[in-house]
């Protein structure tokens, strides 16, 4: 699993790398991709879907009177977005990303239950978000409650529930912000257009690298997102956290790992990289997605009414009063 196992055996044949055919074969994928959320969505419309399929991918309904536009309007965002992801591009190196692995792996920061972990992160304001200024506890809240509301199964909840709570790294390991919070992209490939605010790359030092710089850079197409190193921050945190002290499944985890990835899962970029388990976890993430972004603008829960539903979940995927290892 990602990302201990780096460089395993490509999966994918070497003249795939001719660019012409690539490109085709990404257009194609994408479309395939597309054609799969469709057909989720009407099988789901036809009565044909399995309730599994019913339960994680039907359209998701809280959010049918929201104007969309509002949300990631990043050109017109304010000096402290555009100065967390100048800094933010600019530091995201291979070499720090080793080195934050690493670390992480090596120990163990606090010993905390999720709720203490969401009561110690409500001090922070993400300086990435140009959509909320909300505490976190509020926003994972809404989240969650967006997903109730649709009825979605618990363990789906207790996703928005969680999804941000590797954020807490800011108060261990973290340099800044810079390495906690924001969109996330791979290192050791170029970066692509499609990521937010693309020019500030330039002030990478691996920019400028033979290998990072090309296209496929460290990894071959094909080798699955499970290989790739993701930009260090909350999400590739907190993935590895539940992938090992959770009962939650891998449509969940996925959800975990990449709701900050919008180069992919929004914006289609770094397909290539895909092998067929991410395709699967693609819908997932795109799944909940909705209910992260767009539950921004909804009422602020009222925490004391909330928590001993939100407890009934805990316990049933994480264990009761469980102290996560941080
Ligand atoms: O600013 C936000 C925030 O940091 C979120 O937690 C993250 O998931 C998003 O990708 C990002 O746009
Ligand atoms: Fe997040």
């Amino acid at each position: 699993m990602a990302p201990g196992a780096l460089f395993e055996e490509p999966n994918i044949a070497e003249n795939f790398n001719d660019h012409r055919d690539g490109l085709a074969l990404e257009a194609t994928s994408d479309a395939i991709d597309d054609v799969n959320v469709l057909k989720a969505a009407m099988k789901v419309k036809q009565g044909t879907a399995t309730q599994k399929e019913k339960d994680i991918y039907a359209q998701s309904e809280f959010d049918s009177d929201k104007d969309k536009t509002q949300f990631r309007q990043y050109e017109e965002a304010c000096d402290r977005v555009k100065n967390f992801y100048r800094e933010q591009h600019e530091k995201q190196t291979v070499a720090y990303n080793l080195k934050a692995r690493n670390h992480f792996h090596h120990k163990t920061r606090a010993e905390m239950t999720i709720w203490e972990a969401m009561e110690k992160l409500n001090t922070l304001i993400d300086e990435s978000d140009p959509d909320t200024s909300l505490s976190q506890i509020d926003h994972l809240l809404q989240s969650a409650e967006a997903i109730r509301r649709d009825g979605k199964p618990r363990w789906f909840q207790l996703v928005g529930l969680i999804h941000d709570l590797g954020k807490l790294l800011f108060f261990y390991d973290a340099q800044g912000q810079w390495d906690v919070v924001g969109d996330t992209f791979p290192v050791g490939c170029a970066f692509d257009q499609r990521i937010i605010y693309p020019d500030t790359f330039k002030g990478n030092p691996d920019h400028a690298d033979p290998v990072y710089s090309t296209e496929h850079g460290i990894y071959v197409p094909g080798c699955g997102m499970d290989n790739v190193m993701l930009s260090w921050g909350h999400d590739e945190y907190l993935y590895h956290i539940m992938k090992d002290q959770s009962t939650i499944p891998d449509e969940g985890l996925a959800m975990i790992r990449y709701h900050s990835f919008y180069p992919w899962h929004k914006e289609n970029a770094y397909r290539w990289m895909m092998n067929e388990k991410d395709h699967k976890m693609l819908e997932a993430v795109r799944a909940f997605n909705p209910y992260d972004l767009y539950s921004k603008s909804d009422d602020i829960p009222k925490v004391s009414e909330l928590k001993d539903y939100y407890l009934g979940i805990i316990d049933e995927y994480i264990g009761k009063d469980k102290k996560i290892k941080w």
